[in-house]
């Protein structure tokens, strides 16, 4: 078992075909930018800050091995090939928001006169080989924030009983994990008594992904289905909840996995603390409530079969959101590397926040 989703390397990069686990454990080569879009779209790699990490390499892949005489050809090689990437999935803002950065980078470089056409490539593939690193770095600063918070609420020496959904750890990232880091820190604080996690249908992350990390781990977890959510509220006495994100909104509303709304809900009825784990790469600023963020709908072959074995009638109708939204009126925090903020502490925050995305190393 491995729990590296993304193996880059001196412009050679391969992914860890998800959509195959946990059976097979099978590493797909990415050559350019064609590849990285395919494999984002298909979700063979998936989870917002894997999603941004595996599109801006397979962009390093592709220039690493083209020759630019000219610094203007580069620059508009790279704008266009980043707006293309962030066609290939809508919702999670990590891939839109490393672009933006990218090209304000790449025009810096450009406008740059001391710098050459060799220069400008090296420094921005240098840029994004740095993203892998930061990503690390920022959750396991999420994960110790996020435990310390859980932690706080709950008497010295408790061992708490968490629930998450989806798969927020290595698999969704460079390493690690947002949601899942805090699983793990509280896990090597000797503070976990149990990870519940949901299945997650249709794509089932939680069945076949966590529960990879988590047994690869050696975690204590259960896997419940997703409709046990409110029965397990009921009977389990869940210290907290802690889900991912794809986009948080200025006010703090926060579009992820399907079922984290109702989740949400139910949290809210049994007194359960409800936390979102996310490094600041996942607030979109630009987008001032969850009405605002789009929500990709899959293709109903995803729900209707399962490893191309047919689990719903021919002829049946589906809707499936991959989607949804839980206002922050339900949100108990945001955990972030910076810290833990109340979803209404962003708005007056985002200077600050936006000051040190702006002061962070160009990716
Ligand atoms: C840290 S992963 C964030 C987020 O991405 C997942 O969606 P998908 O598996 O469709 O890419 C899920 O919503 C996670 O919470």
């Amino acid at each position: 078992m491995t729990l590296q989703a993304i193996k880059y390397e001196n412009g050679t990069l391969e992914v860890l075909d998800q959509l195959l686990l946990p059976k097979e454990s099978k590493y797909i080569p990415i050559l350019g930018v064609e590849d990285g879009w395919k494999v984002i779209n298909k979700m063979q790699v998936r989870g917002a800050p894997a999603i941004a990490i595996v599109g801006c390499l397979s962009l390093a892949v592709e220039i690493s091995k083209e020759e630019f005489e000219k610094k203007k050809a580069l620059r508009r090689e790279v704008e266009g090939k980043l707006n293309y990437l962030i066609s290939a999935r809508p919702t999670a803002v990590n891939m839109k928001q490393a672009a933006d950065h990218l090209i304000s980078y790449i025009n810096s470089l450009d406008n740059d006169e001391s710098i050459s056409a060799q220069e400008m490539q090296a420094r921005f593939v240098a840029a994004i080989e740095a993203m892998l690193e930061k990503d690390i770095s920022d959750n396991r600063s999420i994960g110790e924030f996020g435990a310390k918070a859980i932690l706080n609420n709950v008497t010295d020496g408790e061992q708490v009983r968490i629930l998450t959904h989806c798969n927020t750890g290595s698999l969704a990232t460079a390493y690690f994990g947002t949601a899942l880091g805090v699983v793990r820190c509280l896990h090597s604080a000797s503070r976990l008594e149990n990870c519940y996690f949901t299945e997650t249908r249709p794509y089932n992350q939680g069945a076949r992904l966590t529960a990879y990390e988590l047994v690869h781990d050696k975690i204590p977890s259960t896997l419940v289905c997703d409709s046990t959510v409110a029965y397990l509220m009921k009977t389990a006495q869940i210290n907290a909840v802690v889900v991912g994100a794809d986009r948080v909104a200025a006010n703090g509303d926060t579009a992820n996995k399907i079922g984290t709304y109702q989740i949400a809900v139910v949290a809210k009825h049994h007194e359960v603390p409800f936390y979102v784990a996310a490094p600041l790469t996942s607030i979109d600023f630009s987008v001032n409530t969850g009405d605002n963020i789009v929500i990709e709908e899959r293709p109903q072959v995803e729900m209707t079969h399962i490893n191309n074995i047919r689990i719903a009638s021919p002829g049946v109708t589906c809707w499936n959101p991959a989607f949804d939204v839980t206002p922050a009126r339900l949100i108990t925090g945001i955990i972030t590397e910076k810290g833990v903020f109340r979803p209404s502490e962003l708005s007056t925050l985002q200077s600050q926040l936006q000051d040190h995305k702006n002061s962070l190393p160009q990716l």
